[in-house]
């Protein structure tokens, strides 16, 4: 198919928003709570529950009728042919011309994905096949460094090479029975410092993690490591302290990693995709190889559900309209995501990258300039934690911020008492948002606290709560690598859809290149070998500043 959309798709997307924008003035007439009272089916016609993992969309601004109009946007959007596109190999990441193929690095053994006459798959397997020698060898001992097993991995990468293994890592925490895992990615030398303290280096394994194996603050960072292996160990001792993970595996060999430790992927691999590759080695080195499958294997459930469901029960689709309506429909700007689930404490750091990396752009895939506002702000921390630090704006504030709440109906612990608490307030939190309180509840509460008539009308404006606040719930069974790779396909193919919808190609990111541009020539400037007069004043200002400062 055309991935670039024609002037007549193009019509058919702008008559489906103008359809939208017809739809709010029926829906906005009414409250959320109004539309509960009316209608007792809301929940059963507003969510979807599939093998054990719920969406509850039922406390947004829409009811079934406006799901219809956004289901009829999905379809002026092609989203389901641009979906059989990606499935097909074909080159949808059109800047970059390249496929877009995180799908194959989960799918089963027998799958086919052929891209240029190979079976993407046959290579998928083969790395996992190495992988797994590798991180079962780490595991068990039989591969160790210079003083014996390892007992500390330093994973060093930064984006798509840290956020996913790092937060899955810290998911799947009653999985983890290897060594201890670390995560340096920041070129600030704290990082790495920080991390390297209390270690021994002769039980300490780095992998290096990068894609392109220039990014400059993974180089410096393993320039550091390996200084302080050769410090301590001497330059013999390399080779066993350190492993690679990477595309550019000539780059590689160039450091000085040995060919057979480094772990390669493929340009079809997105960055902010590529933990199901050998991005994830961290990840099967600290859960083992048999759990890491299970984890593609809960991916690859989520791809299938994708690629082969209809439109009205297809969860990433469903998940992508309400986000299509709060956006593009009600006009918010901003997203939280808030798992009450503690290990998903990096849940919402991962889906920045995934979503405003992804939908963070502004032309379409003909350079046009995009005619609908794309990817929203993507925040949060779990709750309850959140709940006693910025949920007052989310309650109270004057922007409406439509939030995701994540959580388990089954905890990892014994113990029910924290759980059920925990589920307690996650309902709660969802239902406050969307009741709120009105000004006469508010006065009929401090009246009933005894409260003189006067000190009623004086408090009730703060008591007041607008509600009507739109909040989707995810539940899901136990947080285990099945679910966790569920949930982040999920979340991954609600981005497609929602790029789909807006003609942008979610895959590339040159957003982030003129920044690094910049800072590789301010470099001599702040190391005080060139002039930064060049600069603008602020600029040239603060480099100035620094040495003063600094005193
Ligand atoms: O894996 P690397 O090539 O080192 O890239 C690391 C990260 O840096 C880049 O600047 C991109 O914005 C990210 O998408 C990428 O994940």
């Amino acid at each position: 198919m055309t991935i670039v959309r024609t002037a007549a798709a193009a019509a058919e997307v702008a008559r489906a928003f103008a359809a939208l924008k017809v739809e709010r003035d029926r829906v906005e007439s009414r409250t959320m709570r109004e539309m509960f009272a009316a209608d007792p089916s809301r929940f059963s016609r507003l969510s979807l529950e599939v093998d054990g993992l719920l969406l509850d969309y039922s406390k947004n601004r829409l009811d079934a009728q406006t799901l219809v109009a956004l289901l009829g946007l999905a379809r002026a959007a092609e989203v389901e042919s641009h979906r059989d596109s990606m499935f097909a190999c074909e080159r949808i990441n059109v800047t970059e011309n390249r496929a877009v193929l995180h799908v194959a690095l989960r799918a089963p053994k027998d799958a086919t994905f052929m891209l240029d006459g190979v079976n993407v798959v046959d290579e998928v397997q083969s790395v996992l096949e190495a992988m797994t020698d590798f991180a079962e060898g780490i595991r068990s001992g039989a591969i160790a460094g210079t003083g014996g097993a390892f007992t500390d991995v330093v994973n060093i990468g930064i984006g798509g090479s840290d956020l996913g293994p790092a937060m899955v890592t810290r998911a799947l925490s009653p999985y983890h029975d290897g060594p201890r895992l670390h995560f340096v990615s920041n070129v600030d030398g704290a990082h790495i410092h920080d991390t390297i303290a209390g270690l021994n280096p002769a039980t300490t394994l780095f992998l290096v993690a990068s894609k392109t194996f220039t990014t400059i603050e993974t180089m410096t960072n393993a320039a550091t490591a390996r200084r302080w292996i050769v410090d301590a160990l001497g330059e013999a001792a390399v080779g066993a302290h350190f492993a690679a993970m990477s595309t550019a595996l000539d780059k590689v060999a160039a450091f000085g990693i040995d060919v057979k430790r480094a772990f390669g992927f493929w340009d079809w691999v997105g960055g902010r995709y590529s933990v199901w590759s050998a991005i994830g080695l961290p990840v099967m080195i600290a859960i083992g190889a048999k759990d890491f499958r299970s984890f593609l294997a809960g991916g690859h459930a989520m791809d299938v559900h994708f690629r082969d469901t209809p439109l009205d029960r297809n969860l990433p689709v469903i998940l992508g309209l309400v986000g299509i309506w709060n956006r593009n429909v009600l006009g918010f700007p901003a997203k939280a995501v808030l798992p009450y689930d503690q290990r998903l404490l990096r849940f919402a750091a991962y889906l920045q990258q995934l979503d405003m990396e992804s939908n963070g752009k502004r032309v379409t895939l003909d350079g046009s300039a995009v005619t609908q506002q794309t990817g929203p702000l993507v925040w949060g921390e779990p709750g309850t934690n959140g709940q006693h630090a910025f949920y007052q704006l989310l309650h109270q504030g004057t922007d409406v911020i439509p939030a995701d709440f994540l959580v388990a109906a089954t905890p990892h612990e014994a113990d029910d008492v924290h759980h059920h608490l925990l589920l307690a307030n996650c309902f709660a939190q969802t239902e406050a948002l969307m009741r709120g309180r009105t000004t006469d509840e508010a006065r009929a509460e401090l009246a009933a606290e005894g409260k003189a008539p006067a000190e009623v009308e004086r408090l009730a404006p703060h008591k007041t709560f607008p509600g009507n606040r739109p909040t989707n719930t995810i539940l899901y069974r136990l947080l285990d690598p099945f679910t966790l790779g569920r949930l982040i396909a999920l979340y991954e193919h609600t981005v497609f859809v929602q790029g789909a919808i807006w003609g942008i190609d979610s895959f590339d990111q040159w957003g982030v290149e003129l920044g690094k541009q910049l800072a590789t020539q301010l470099l001599p400037m702040v190391e005080g070998k060139t002039s930064p007069d060049t600069r603008d004043a602020s600029t040239a200002g603060l480099i100035r500043a620094v040495p003063r400062i600094r005193g």
